[in-house]
């Protein structure tokens, strides 16, 4: 057995946006989130990590309600999610969520899949509507395939406009489960790239991924999962320099190949 007792090496002073307290969940016998608490504050990018099976996407899923949790509390911006229920119905507009797999609408333009959300759950007009998705794709160097299909664009593209339409809600908190998971390697970077920019901005993010060169430079913490646990939490540099537990030791020499 590992280590019984997190190992926090970092607690910034950042104002609180979600707080994760006491929470468990199982799924039969397995206790894929084992008593987890933390915090994320407002502007901060925390990058959780872990082997597979660790439990990080179950933790991303269950802050934005995808998942139901068996006990403890996750609230945003002071907001308790709801206890009942799962699914599209409680998912919180104020979250935005990017999957590995682009979930793209593949009979909609990219146009029309970025202004879905303000149209139809922000109640903007079209115009406005548009004049906000032109923006954003802009932003993600997306602008000039508006009319274009899904499907007529490479992995990085879309998931770039994955990102363009969760920034269209105007989300206070962005989770992105292993973004680039998906994605040939030569269009990694132009998806990290687009992250960083985010992160920069000022974007609250919490980012499930294998990318050491990415945790490493954008995070403000890491989170290390092991068997449904917060094993540790440091900064990047504090994790990837000296890691204080033998599991976050273990998987950053299998990772990192020493
Ligand atoms: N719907 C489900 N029903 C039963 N077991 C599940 C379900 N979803 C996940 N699990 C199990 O829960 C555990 C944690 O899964 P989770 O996807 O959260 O891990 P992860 O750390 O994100 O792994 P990976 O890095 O491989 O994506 C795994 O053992 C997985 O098989």
């Amino acid at each position: 057995m590992g280590d019984t007792t997190a190992v926090r090496v970092v607690r910034d002073d950042r104002e609180p946006l979600v707080i994760i307290d006491s929470v468990n969940k199982h799924y039969g016998d397995l206790h894929v989130l084992n008593d987890i608490n933390t915090q994320v504050g407002r502007g901060e990018v925390v990058v959780v990590l872990g082997p597979s099976g660790s439990g990080k996407s179950t933790l991303c899923r269950a802050i934005n309600r995808l998942e139901t949790i068996d006990s403890g509390t996750i609230s945003i911006d002071g907001q308790p999610l709801p206890e009942e229920g799962n699914g599209l119905a409680t998912l919180r507009a104020d979250v935005g969520m990017v999957f590995q797999q682009f979930n793209l609408f593949a009979h909609k333009s990219i146009l029309q899949n970025v202004t879905l959300g303000p149209m139809k759950v922000r109640g903007l007009s079209r115009k406005d509507a548009e004049e906000k998705a032109m923006a954003l794709l802009e932003r993600v160097g997306i602008a000039n395939q508006a009319q274009k299909l899904p499907s007529q664009l490479s992995g990085g593209q879309q998931q770039r406009v994955a990102i363009a339409r969760s920034l269209a809600m105007d989300p206070k908190l962005i989770l992105l489960d292993e973004p680039t998971s998906a994605l040939d390697p030569e269009m990694i970077n132009e998806v990290l790239d687009v992250m960083i920019g985010l992160a920069n901005d000022g974007m609250t993010m919490l980012v499930v991924t294998h990318e050491m060169g990415f945790a490493r430079r954008a995070a403000d913490r890491i989170i290390f999962m092991a068997d449904g646990q917060i094993v540790e939490e440091a900064t990047p540099e504090q994790f990837f320099t000296d890691p204080k537990t033998s599991r976050s030791q273990d998987f950053l020499s299998k990772i990192l190949g020493h």
